[in-house]
């Protein structure tokens, strides 16, 4: 299903049957309808019913994903995702009312939907086409970090003739190197005064971030998973409950601290068991994450940082989307619980 996802100031959210006649006002202008190909104009308005009432349907069978873009609960736009049919490409469309071209909206809507589109569906490779007499659209994409890979031609229903296209395409391996270099860049190298051979510039070094992390077990073997809310990093994905660790704690303080602060629970004189470790490039830094097993605590967990949670059985966790460095800990949990 479609989720709620949030960029800043806007809200995108599944669209709605009551969204038409605001989707058929807003597309039916000639300046937005003739950047899409499929529609004709004039744009009826009962297509635009038909169209939303597909989105759900699309949504519904997780072929496809389009949001509306709300602003204080008025729609300005919409982003959508189509899935391919082994679900691991999907192309990117979008549309915005000319009331708001220039602020930034599309770029933050779209790089959200891509953010959770690669983090969240685990989507390999985004692609989308812009007219080429849309270098509006050319801009948004190439600030999401699409790159032009080649060029073609499609019929563009409104004009009523064939346009030649532009196709650029984002693949999650470029969007990770995009989000460690542009995100939480290290400082640059000290410069070499007297190099004799110009060097290879150095490659960035990731930063190591020590995170610590617990599967907390129930009286079932259940593991508390909690989902990332939206407007952090990774929002939308499940993972350990857990944190980072300050400059003067402990592990096993920090995780206790954690504990208090996102459960509510207590786990001071608990038996904190060391169970695994992750040691993995997350992008914007480098986790390691030791993964304590914890049996015992005092307390009933709550979601206190606006977190769902989630009891899942090990043979389960594989169906609950988690950051990838957490992915290699999923065969260790079953084998423990198993
Ligand atoms: N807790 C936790 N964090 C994980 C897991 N997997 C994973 O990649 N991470 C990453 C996500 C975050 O980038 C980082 C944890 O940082 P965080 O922002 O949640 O830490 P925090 O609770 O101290 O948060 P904050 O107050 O600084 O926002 O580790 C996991 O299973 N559990």
């Amino acid at each position: 299903m479609t989720p709620e996802l949030k960029a800043g100031d806007f809200l995108l959210r599944p669209l709605r049957p009551e969204d038409a006649p605001a989707v058929h006002r807003l597309v039916n202008d000639w300046s937005v309808v003739r950047m899409l190909s499929r529609l004709p104009f004039p744009y009826p308005r009962d297509l635009a019913e038909k169209w939303i009432a597909s989105t759900l349907e699309d949504s519904a069978r997780g072929e496809a994903h389009h949001f509306a873009v709300t602003r204080n609960g008025t729609l300005l736009g919409a982003v959508g995702l189509v899935l391919s049919d082994d679900r691991r490409s999907a192309s990117l469309g979008y549309w915005a009312s000319p009331a708001v071209w220039g602020q930034g909206m599309t770029t933050a809507a779209a790089q959200r939907v891509v953010e959770w589109a690669l983090q969240v569906l685990k989507i390999e490779k985004l692609t989308a086409d812009v007219a080429v007499d849309n270098p509006g659209s050319s801009a948004v994409l190439r600030k999401l970090g699409f790159q032009e890979t080649g060029r073609g031609s499609r019929r563009f229903v409104s004009r009523g003739t064939d346009c030649p296209i532009i196709i650029h395409e984002l693949t999650r391996s470029g969007f990770l190197q995009q989000e460690a270099t542009i995100q939480d860049a290290p400082p640059p190298p000290p410069v070499q005064e007297k190099a004799s051979t110009p060097a290879a510039p150095p490659l960035p070094k990731p930063r190591t971030l020590l995170v610590v992390a617990a599967a907390l077990l129930d009286t079932q073997g259940r593991i508390l998973l909690a989902r990332r809310p939206e407007g952090k990093r990774l929002a939308g994905l499940w993972e350990f409950p857990g944190g980072k660790v300050e400059r003067d704690e402990t592990p096993e303080q920090a995780l206790i601290r954690e504990m208090k602060e996102e459960l509510d629970v207590d786990l001071t004189g608990s038996c904190l068991a060391p169970f695994t470790f992750v040691s993995e490039n997350a992008g914007p830094f480098h986790l390691l994450m030791p993964l304590y097993v914890v049996r015992r605590w005092r307390g009933t967990p709550a979601p206190r940082e606006g977190q769902e949670l989630a009891w899942v059985k090990a043979a389960d966790l594989a169906k609950y989307p988690m950051p990838d460095p957490d992915l290699p800990l999923i065969p260790l949990l079953q084998e423990l619980l198993g």
